[in-house]
């Protein structure tokens, strides 16, 4: 099968293996995620605020009351607020911050990291100072001999549902498909399915200009302008996010796959997306700092619609 597709990984293969996973970020999708990881394997998530950690950790509440409010952690679930703690034991990191502090916080973590080490960001955006994806910010602060240890998690995945346990499905990429492989297997359980694919650029900016998208749905929905201008912009929108995504690199068919257009259906129709939440209170006619100022959540879109644009210039 094309490595440039979302490779259909068979159920009768799902491993059992189990490791150690660092979980870096403890927002609403870092929290998921932990969750899901730890179901299998023995997990820390590292959250900079104290009071996440003393909550998840604490026996009598044991959820992220702060981000994911309403879903209590798995037994085996750590939390720390030291990020030495979380990636020195761990073999596959999961980096899971807002697209801002990336670069920040990956030069914090890059003396911590081990060349054996898999880091696997899941963060959704394009930096609006440098124009940069995540692979790009990556490859920039981190060492070389980790390069070919980085892989990106992106797909449909509002972490409220993965959070529940409800069935998922995203698409891990990285350069090495041995790397993509390894965290495919760890990854991937009955309820969570994990295809891979190499083309990193494909699903980086999949998850990016989707979330812009989901803004605009969501300001046409705010308007009250229906369902046919609904999949007018979703449609028409996912020919303008491959046509920028293939003049950056990225193979046309990554678009059409779970980090593409699946994300895009997701975001742009499904009321748990923050993007989306954005858009309908733009089009209602709040201002946009009044409804970023209101939110703890990040809706990545509002800063990827200005990379967006100075990228398509
Ligand atoms: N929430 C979701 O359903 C999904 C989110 N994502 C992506 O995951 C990434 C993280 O989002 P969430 O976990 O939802 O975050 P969130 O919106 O729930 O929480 C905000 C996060 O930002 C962090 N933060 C705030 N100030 C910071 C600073 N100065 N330095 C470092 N971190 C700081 C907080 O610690 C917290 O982890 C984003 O790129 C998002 O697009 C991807 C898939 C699903
Ligand atoms: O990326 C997401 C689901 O795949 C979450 O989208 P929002 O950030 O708009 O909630």
């Amino acid at each position: 099968m094309s490595a440039a597709h979302d490779n259909h990984h068979e159920n009768s293969s799902l491993s059992k293996e189990r490791t150690k996973i660092g979980v870096i970020g403890g927002g609403a999708w870092g929290t998921a995620l932990a969750m899901h990881a730890s179901l299998r394997h023995d997990t820390v998530v590292y959250a900079r605020e104290t009071e996440v950690v003393e909550a998840i950790n604490d026996p009598s509440i044991r959820e992220n009351t702060t981000f994911l409010k309403g879903y209590k952690v798995p037994e085996g679930l750590r939390a720390t607020n030291s990020m030495a703690e979380a990636v020195q034991r761990s073999e596959i990191i999961l980096m899971v911050v807002p697209t801002q502090f990336v670069a920040r916080t990956m030069t914090d973590m890059a003396k911590l990291l081990q060349p054996h080490q898999i880091v696997v960001s899941c963060t959704k955006g394009i930096s609006v100072d440098s124009l940069e994806t995540v692979n790009q910010i990556l490859t920039r602060v981190l060492p070389e001999a980790l390069h070919t240890r980085l892989a990106y998690l992106s797909g449909p995945s509002f972490a409220a549902e993965v959070a529940n346990g409800n069935p998922t499905a995203v698409t891990i990429a990285s350069k090495d498909d041995e790397v993509a492989s390894r965290v495919q297997d760890l990854l991937s359980t009955n309820r969570f399915r994990c295809y891979r694919t190499t083309d990193v650029q494909g699903v980086e900016l999949g998850g990016a200009l989707k979330n812009v998208l989901a803004i605009g749905c969501g300001i046409s929905d705010g308007l009250g302008f229906g369902c046919n201008g609904r999949a007018a912009l979703i449609t028409r929108g996912l020919a303008e996010m491959t046509r920028l995504a293939v003049a950056l690199g990225a193979h046309p068919l990554t678009m059409q796959g779970l980090a593409g257009m699946g994300d895009l259906v997701l975001t742009c129709t499904g009321d748990l997306s923050r993007n989306r939440t954005v858009g309908i209170r733009l089009g209602k006619g709040e201002q946009l700092k009044d409804i970023i100022d209101s939110m703890k959540a990040v809706a990545e879109g509002v800063l990827t619609s200005k990379s967006t644009h100075q990228l398509a210039k």
